[in-house]
């Protein structure tokens, strides 16, 4: 447990219940993964947790619990470090031998990919990350990680090692039953265009970067 007092966690969120799916061989740049699709009960909104070595053994587990970024994950984007961030996680993993990623599909902080364009479109007007939530009418983090609890008690998996630089998410995660027993930093992927974008997650969201 690495709660810190200071840093509350998310309000207690809706339990959103997912089923596994199916479950395949994931052959990457950075050795073979399993790949375990899920879906929402109530939804059927899809996520997937890429999985190596054996996981279920009541160690902890190398994690990262990874939000959906279409832009920094598929289309290369400078603007965040979401990339970057994924890439160095699947590295981390490949050189344990073991370790889970839960891959949410909570695009832009849960707004969604369109909303997420009209808050770049806004940023790209002067405001930041958070006024450009805000200014939506929209929350400035909808993530919910109950959804990432029930992903990772399906796979036996209660105790992390959290890769992020997010102490709220550490906070969130620990709220829901999930045992942060360590937070390893995931500091990659700086250029000049996200220098700002970094600042005021560093300024407003308290990220440790
Ligand atoms: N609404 C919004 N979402 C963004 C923006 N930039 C990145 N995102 C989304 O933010 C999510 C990633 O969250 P981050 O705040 O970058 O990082 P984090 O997951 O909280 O913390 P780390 O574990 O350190 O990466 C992804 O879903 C991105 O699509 C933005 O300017 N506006
Ligand atoms: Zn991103």
């Amino acid at each position: 447990m690495i709660y810190q007092p200071e840093i509350k966690p998310a309000n207690i969120q809706a339990n959103i219940e997912v089923k596994h799916i199916a479950t395949c061989r994931l052959p990457t740049e950075w050795g073979e993964f399993q790949m375990h699709g899920f879906e929402e009960v109530a939804t059927g909104q899809d996520h997937v947790a890429l999985t190596m070595g054996d996981i279920d053994d009541g160690e902890p587990v190398l994690t990262r619990v990874h939000s959906e970024c279409l832009t920094g994950d598929a289309l290369f984007s400078q603007r965040c470090d979401c990339g970057p961030q994924l890439q160095a996680a699947m590295q981390a993993i490949q050189a344990k031998g073991r370790g889970c990623i839960v891959y949410l599909r909570q695009e832009g902080r849960g707004i969604g990919l369109i909303n997420k364009i009209r808050a770049y479109q806004l940023q790209d007007q002067g405001m930041d990350t958070v006024e450009a939530n805000v200014a939506l009418g929209l929350p400035v983090d909808a993530r919910n990680f109950v959804l990432a609890r029930n992903i990772l008690h399906y796979l036996h998996v209660t105790d992390i090692v959290l890769m992020t630089n997010n102490p709220q998410k550490v906070a969130t995660l620990e709220a829901t039953g999930i045992e942060v027993v360590a937070r390893e930093p995931l500091i990659v992927g700086l250029n000049k265009e996200n220098e700002q974008y970094l600042q005021t997650k560093h300024d407003k969201l308290g990220h440790m970067l």
